[in-house]
């Protein structure tokens, strides 16, 4: 065999991504990918991975991002190209995409210095690779502090020189974070099953390398030189955040104790955030629900952990809570806001305490728990723990009564907290990483309106208002994510509930990810002012689920012909903590669905009650 190859021409990239632009079917896109990673040598296929994720690495790493503004980008290209910054601003306006500036003055260069052969063949470039974009664009992003500007405009110069029209492109849409793709995580996964196993049945083992170690570049790797039986041996690895476990809703207690199959761990739901901690030594980092480093907004969070946890490594969820020291009671999550702030975090800290309810252990000393028994993980989770008033284990009981389950319930909610999670106990409740399943089932407070519960919606589309809205965006178009095709399908437009700094933020709130033709996963029927890349959670709640012809919310699944839509829709809070993927799925909606036409057909049949 040949020398073993190490690198990727960069040019296939661009192929690939030429190629993306004129596809719109998923399988299509699939077969695209399996394509390319057929391409692709086992060396690089993390770089390739995140390049197509529009990235240089996991979020969770909390590395700096490139951090090129226009004026930085203009200043590259017309080094690059030998244009005066002018002339790239001209060109740049014209054309109205950075990207197709940059192919456009490198063609021309090149063609007027098509006669001048001399040297020519002597210093032809080498071809650009993937090593070496991927080198270079992490150069730039590393780049910080005194003089970086000047070094991220010559590293980025030097690449563009390097690069041909078509490269110089791509690069530059990357750099600008323009290069969103459309190809979710699922697809990814799905292609890199065909390559090493010929089809779909590695799926779900990827799937759960994935779930353990939230990084696609790393698992494509293992994969791709170590092979299928590398990926079955993935544990958790304290440092790599784990993806969260999440729950099923159902709002009757007899009904979420037969889902459990019986006896099960009630605990409080907490309003706060969801805390995955990580500990190695003296060493501890707090990962969120979106797998973000939030470490440095919680140093007394640090504090209690090093404290309390007695196990050597380890890595424990809890919620993060804020209460009023005064009276001991619980605070609603927004109080957590406080804690975002950069700066004066320890005036936050001393303004906004907090408390840790523990509720899981994933890792422990070389033993993986996730595939351990709820039972086991919170026997242990309580034996490697110090309890204090503020680091301690979420308030339980173990119960099969549907009676008493509801009355904890009532005694979570005048508590302070949302209503309470309800977690299966037996032979097979494991930590279902990354999974929303019915092994932990969320029985939450009743908003006092039809619909029973919020829902998380993605923003696909925006509408211009009128009137006293005009010229701003009034209304959004919002959708369910449907993990079953990687797609989001429409549910409504909602124009209410925002209060006027909420409209004023929104253009740039919207603006990075505003697209000028439906994004690739977006499934709708209407046609919104402007299409927007999914990106951001809000959240909904409305008077009732209903059906219409016009939103593609699990069409055909209730009725032919109509999507699961939501009356008299409003807007509740933006939902930053979750990624579109994470939004209600149509499949939730459409049981939300049922446990509403349910819950009308209770009311009909006994018309005395009062509702
Ligand atoms: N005792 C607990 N066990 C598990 N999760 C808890 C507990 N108390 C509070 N939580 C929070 O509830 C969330 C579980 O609900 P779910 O899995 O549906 O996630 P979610 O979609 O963020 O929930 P929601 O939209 O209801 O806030 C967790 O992410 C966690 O932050």
């Amino acid at each position: 065999m040949s020398q073993v190859q190490r690198d990727l021409p960069f040019r296939v990239i661009v192929d690939f991504f030429k190629k993306l632009e004129t596809t719109t079917a998923r399988t299509q896109l699939t077969a695209i990918l399996v394509n390319l990673f057929k391409q692709t040598p086992p060396d690089v296929i993390d770089k390739v991975v995140y390049l197509i994720q529009a990235r240089l690495w996991p979020d969770w790493k909390g590395l700096p991002e490139l951090g090129i503004a226009e004026k930085l980008l203009i200043k590259a290209i017309s080094l690059s190209t030998n244009s005066s910054e002018k002339v790239v601003e001209e060109i740049l306006k014209s054309k109205g995409d950075a990207g197709l500036a940059v192919e456009a003055l490198k063609t021309r260069s090149l063609e007027k210095s098509k006669g001048v052969t001399l040297f020519t063949f002597a210093e032809k470039k080498q071809e650009l690779t993937v090593n070496k974009v991927y080198e270079v664009l992490t150069r730039i992003a590393l780049a910080q502090g005194e003089g970086s500007k000047d070094l991220k405009i010559r590293l980025l110069a030097g690449l563009l020189s390097d690069a041909n029209p078509e490269e110089a492109k791509y690069i530059v849409r990357f750099v600008e974070g323009k290069l969103r793709l459309g190809i979710g995580d699922a697809t990814i996964m799905d292609a890199l099953s065909i390559v090493y196993a010929g089809g779909a049945h590695l799926r779900p083992l990827i799937e759960r390398a994935y779930n353990l170690r939230a990084d696609l570049g790393e698992v494509a790797k293992i994969l791709a030189s170590q092979g299928v039986e590398a990926i079955k041996q993935i544990t958790p690895m304290v440092g790599i955040p784990i993806r969260p476990m999440l729950a099923e809703r159902l709002s009757d207690p007899k009904e979420i104790l037969e889902k459990v199959e019986g006896e099960a761990f009630v605990e409080f739901k907490y309003d706060g955030e969801r805390a995955q901690i990580h500990k190695d030594g003296n060493k501890i980092v707090i990962y969120s629900r979106r797998l973000e480093n939030i470490t440095h907004q919680y140093p007394d969070v640090v504090e209690m952990a090093l404290k309390n946890i007695k196990a050597e490594k380890a890595i424990l969820e809890g919620e993060i809570v804020a209460y009023d020291p005064s009276t001991g009671e619980l605070k609603p999550f927004q109080e957590l806001m406080h804690r975002k702030r950069k700066y004066d975090i320890h005036v936050a800290v001393k303004e906004n305490p907090v408390k840790v309810f523990l509720f899981d252990l994933l890792y422990e000393e070389g033993v993986d728990y996730t595939v351990k028994r709820l039972i086991e993980r919170r026997k242990r989770l309580e034996e490697i723990i110090v309890q204090t008033e503020e680091f301690r284990v979420a308030e339980y009981i173990r119960t099969s009564d549907p009676g008493e389950l509801e009355k904890f319930f009532l005694q979570a909610i005048s508590e302070g907290a949302e209503g309470v999670m309800v977690k299966a106990l037996h032979e097979g409740s494991v930590y279902q990483a990354g999974t929303r399943g019915w092994l932990w089932i969320k029985f939450k407070r009743d908003y006092r309106s039809e619909m029973v519960d919020t829902v998380d919606l993605v923003v696909v589309g925006a509408f211009y208002g009128r009137g006293r809205r005009g010229g701003k965006f009034g209304t959004l178009l919002m959708a369910s994510y449907n993990p079953s095709n990687d797609t989001f399908e429409t549910v409504c437009k909602v124009g209410s509930g925002f209060t006027d700094e909420d409209l004023d933020k929104i253009p740039e709130l919207l603006k990075p990810f505003i697209r000028d033709r439906k994004p690739l996963r977006v499934v709708a029927e209407m046609e919104p002012d402007v299409w927007v890349e999914p990106a951001l959670v809000a959240e909904i709640i409305g008077a009732e689920l209903t059906l219409s012809p016009i939103h593609t919310c699990a069409y055909g699944k209730i009725k032919p012909e109509a999507g699961i839509s939501i009356r008299f829709p409003r807007f509740i809070r933006w939902r930053d903590d979750k990624k579109p993927e994470d939004a209600t799925t149509s499949d939730e909606l459409v049981e939300m669905y049922k446990l509403q036409l349910k819950r009308i057909g209770e009311k009909v049949a006994q018309p005395g009650e009062e509702t």
